[in-house]
Formats: C-alpha cells, structure tokens, sequence
C-alpha cells in the first residue's frame, strides 16, 4: 500500500474534546479508509497531547496506518510517531531530519507558493501541502491556492502532493485531478454524521481517479 496517498485526516482539539471522542472518531475514520492520520491539537497542554499521541500512534500501527504529529518534532519522537508536519513557523527542516532520521516521513506546508515546495522537495520532504484551496471552516484566515498550482506542483515535483482547506467530497475530485495525491481534510470529515461513511466517500474519488 502507498503510504502518503489517498484519504489524511486531521485531528481537531475542538472537535474531539477529550480522549474517549479522539480515539473512537479518528478508529471511524481509518475504518471509512483514511490513509493518513496527523494529530493536531494547537493547546499547550503538555501532559494531555502526550498521552493523546501515544493513544493514537499504538491505534494508527495496530491498522497499519501512517501517524504524524503537528508542529512538534519533539513530541514525535516522544510518542514513536511515523514522522511530523512542518509549517513555515515551525522547527526548519534540516533539524526536524536531524532529530527523527532518514527514515522519518516529514510534510512541509507550501501555502501557495512553488517555489517553497521546490526548496522543500530539494531538502528530502517526503510531501509538501498546498492550500487553502477552498474556504476552511478549521482556519478561516489561510491564504487561498488556486487549484492550478496543484497541476504545475504536479509537473515538476516527483514527491507526492497534498491539497488542504476545505476540502469536502463535493470538491475532493477536482483536486485529485488537478494533481493532489492527498487530500487532507478535518472539517468535513469529523464533522460529518457517520465519520466511516463520509472517509468512505473521500476514499472512492481516489478510485474514480486512479
Ligand atoms: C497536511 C497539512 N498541510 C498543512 C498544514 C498547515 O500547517 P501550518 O501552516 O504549520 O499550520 P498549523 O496546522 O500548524 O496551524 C497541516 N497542518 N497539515
Ligand atoms: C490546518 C490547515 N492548514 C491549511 C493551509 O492552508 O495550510 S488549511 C487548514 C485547515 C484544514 O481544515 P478544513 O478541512 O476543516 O478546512
Ligand atoms: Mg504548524
């Protein structure tokens, strides 16, 4: 199975306010076929986005599922998670290599922007993320990407391609033909009345595409 392709699912502290509701939404997603699984939990609450990484990473290798975390490259390492994403504010690239090891898969956030993904691709990032290429109800504010980047990453990038910002199963195929090898949603798909159902429907617009 390709490991960065398909349905990547993304944590929300808000959504999934305690431990009992993280766990049991992100095992429907993986059931629904999420490929990808990131916890992202923006608090400072230390003690709690240990124990929550550590629940998730044991639940994402029991169903042989990618696990990375957000923002943290130490809590990575902690928790013996598959790797991290970076973002432009984030640990710079090079040391999150240095502190996980070559074989640690390492995601970088390209906004809107080419020629980030080029450095970043040149920098061994296993995948970069684009984005917002539709109005996100989890980050309002990002900048939005014109789905033709995804198209002109696709030609000149041999890493694979992630689309982010308000992705839905409306919208997923466009972006899968554009060029996007993963789509990476919260919103949508934890928000949804049947999590399975809705990562299932997410999962079939790769198939349509594949
Ligand atoms: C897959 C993926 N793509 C982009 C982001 C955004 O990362 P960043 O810009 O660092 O913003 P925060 O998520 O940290 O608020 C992401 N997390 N995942
Ligand atoms: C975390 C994040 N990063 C983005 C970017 O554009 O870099 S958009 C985003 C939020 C994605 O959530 P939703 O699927 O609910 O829109
Ligand atoms: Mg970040």
């Amino acid at each position: 199975m390709n490991r960065l392709h398909g349905l990547y699912a993304i944590t929300d502290n808000i959504l999934m306010p305690d431990d009992q509701t993280l766990l049991s939404q992100v095992h429907a997603a993986i059931l629904g076929g999420a490929r990808v699984i990131q916890y992202r939990d923006k608090t400072s609450d230390t003690e709690k986005r240990y124990r929550q990484a550590c629940l998730l990473n044991e639940l994402c290798r029991k169903h042989q599922r990618t696990f990375l975390i957000n923002d943290d490259v130490q809590l990575a390492q902690q928790c013996d998670a598959h790797g991290v994403h970076i973002g432009q504010k984030d640990s710079p690239l090079e040391e999150a290599r240095q502190a996980l090891g070559s074989s640690a898969i390492i995601g970088v956030t390209c906004h809107d922007q080419l020629s980030l993904a080029t450095k970043a691709a040149l920098a061994c990032a296993d995948y970069v993320a684009f984005g917002a290429f539709y109005p996100s109800k989890t980050k309002p504010d990002a900048k939005p990407a014109p789905l033709s980047l995804l198209t002109e990453a696709k030609s000149i990038l041999s890493c694979p391609i992630v689309a982010i910002g308000g992705i839905t199963v409306d919208n997923a195929p466009q972006t899968i033909t554009a060029g996007a090898d993963m789509i990476a949603v919260v919103h949508s798909l934890f928000a949804a009345e049947s999590i399975t159902q809705q990562a299932e429907a997410f999962a079939l617009a790769f198939n349509w595409n594949e």
